[in-house]
């Protein structure tokens, strides 16, 4: 896809609870890119360390490239962030939205290579995928997680055949139009089922998911939001997607 304007517009939403230390780090990894026409997206859900302070800062600041910050009054869960923060970087005009964890986990380094292949190939969507050749999860990222992340995969593709390696990968580029045509604004799940809803819908539209490898990085900062309602509803949401096929 060629954009008329030259480089097309990039926002990189990320949503924080609680990501202090983090999410400098992150903008600064995002500058060090120095990729033409980004722009970083915040959504942080009123975080009790103050990232939404730092964030206003870093938005005040007027650094490059330019941070804006969506407040929202309470923790609300992953998905809801993210729904927000895509439905307002579509009406500012994105062409590209790349989602990404504050934590530091998703290598900043590989966006560009996912922006080419969204423009190189038919991909409605790409991403960083830690189960495809070259990809890789890091020794330290705790052995229920690299179980749980396993079985879920296994499990979702097995109900959905989705044909996706890394089903419940969090870092991805999305050309703005994928994102209008999955209807983005209606997306209901929250965590690792949010990942997975959004890979269902881009399916069902008859659209292709590219998957490039990344190396995956535990956190070093902070901690993980993954709690048991998240890992219930990821159980259930397969299931749901699949009953309310139509046709
Ligand atoms: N605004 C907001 N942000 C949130 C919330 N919950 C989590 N976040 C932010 O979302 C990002 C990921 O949250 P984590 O809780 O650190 O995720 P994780 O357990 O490491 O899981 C990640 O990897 C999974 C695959 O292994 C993904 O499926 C999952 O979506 C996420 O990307 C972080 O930037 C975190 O601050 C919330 O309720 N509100």
């Amino acid at each position: 896809m060629t954009y008329p304007s030259g480089a097309p517009k990039t926002t990189v939403v990320v949503p924080t609870y609680n990501e202090r230390e983090n999410l400098p780090k992150l903008v600064g990894m995002l500058a060090d890119l120095k990729l033409e026409n980004l722009h970083v997206l915040v959504v942080d859900d009123n975080s009790p360390d103050g990232t939404g302070k730092i964030a206003d800062e870093m938005a005040e600041s007027g650094s490059t490239p330019p941070v804006s910050v969506l407040h929202r009054t309470e923790k609300n869960g992953l998905g809801r962030a993210y729904v927000a923060g895509m439905t307002r970087a579509l009406s500012d005009g994105a062409d590209i939205v790349v989602q990404m964890d504050a934590d530091l986990s998703h290598p900043a380094d590989v966006i560009p290579l996912m922006i080419r292949t969204l423009s190189e190939t038919d991909a409605a969507v790409v991403l960083g995928s830690r189960y495809v050749p070259g990809g890789a999860v890091a020794s330290d990222w705790p052995w229920h997680r690299k179980a749980l992340s396993a079985w879920a995969n296994f499990y979702v593709n097995t109900i959905l055949r989705l044909k996706v390696k890394d089903a419940t990968a969090g870092f991805k580029a999305w050309h703005a139009s994928t994102l209008r045509a999955i209807d983005v604004t209606s997306v209901e799940s929250n965590g690792y089922a949010f990942q997975v809803e959004m890979n269902y819908r881009t399916v069902r539209q008859g659209l292709e998911i590219a998957e490039v490898p990344i190396r995956f990085e535990e956190r070093n900062d902070g901690e993980s939001k993954m709690s048991l309602s998240v890992q219930l509803e990821s159980a259930l949401v397969p299931w749901k997607l699949l009953m309310s096929r139509k046709g």
